[in-house]
């Protein structure tokens, strides 16, 4: 099977993804607080372009989630940190997310046949999930402020490394793929300080948001795939 990879959002172009199963990665904060959302019951989230939108698409009951630069939005419930996302305050609950770059990502991949979103957190079930639907695969690094985004590459690479080990039939990839693959696997035992260090997780330390990184970086923690059916992300 073919699994490409894209390396940020400005590369996105809606072509890519036709027929495909797209697997859209942010792994700092978005497509992990989407897992941790899940897991903690909620019952949708709805992406959002810009904030606006999100407003208009609240409905009585639901929660409003997201960030611009690394803060909650004023008047909003949540911000983008997955320990936000508990049974307590949002068990029951529809969530409408916005933020700078994992968001925007999912809405790119719009023509894609199916969307599932990829993190650390989540990265072995999100494989097993994209292989069980049987098309080839489009990895998109949501990438930070449309700039590559080492985390998101190096989860690319992790995606890569797990559908290898649990297809039946060869995995072939794109030159960048094969780079974020041999990434992951250079940096297989560091992920924590990889991605501490990356720009992105600097600016999230320097906020005071380096506990989010710690539940970001964590392996497998979950078996929750996020799936876009209809207009929200529910388990796949
Ligand atoms: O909230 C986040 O962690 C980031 C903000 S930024 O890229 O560091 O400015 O947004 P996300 O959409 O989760 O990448
Ligand atoms: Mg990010």
């Amino acid at each position: 099977m073919q699994v490409g990879v894209i390396a940020s959002v400005n590369e996105a172009r809606a072509d890519r993804f036709t027929h495909r199963t797209a697997i859209v990665i942010d792994v700092l904060r978005a497509t992990s607080t989407m897992v941790a959302a899940l897991e903690a019951g909620v019952t949708g989230i709805v992406p959002a372009e810009t904030v606006m939108e999100a407003r208009a698409l609240v409905r009585p009951g639901d929660l409003l989630g997201g960030e611009r630069f690394c803060r909650k939005i004023a008047g909003f419930d949540l911000s983008n940190s997955p320990s936000e996302y508990r049974k307590d305050t949002v068990g029951g609950k529809r969530i409408v997310l916005t933020t700078t770059n994992g968001t925007r990502a999912i809405l790119k991949a719009l023509r894609a046949e199916n969307i599932l979103t990829g993190a650390l957190v989540n990265a072995t079930a999100c494989a097993r999930t994209a292989l069980e639907l049987r098309r080839d695969v489009v990895l998109l690094c949501a990438g930070s402020h449309e700039e590559f985004a080492l985390e998101d590459g190096l989860c690319a690479g992790m995606l890569l490394d797990r559908m290898e080990s649990l297809c039946t039939q060869s995995v072939e990839t794109d030159d960048f793929g094969s780079a974020m693959l041999a990434l992951y696997r250079n940096r297989a035992h560091s992920l924590a300080e990889t991605i501490s260090n990356s720009a992105t997780g600097r600016r999230l330390t320097k906020m005071g948001l380096a506990r989010d990184i710690e539940y970001c970086a964590g392996t497998d923690v979950s078996d929750v795939v996020p799936r876009l059916s209809g207009d929200s992300l529910t388990r796949a």
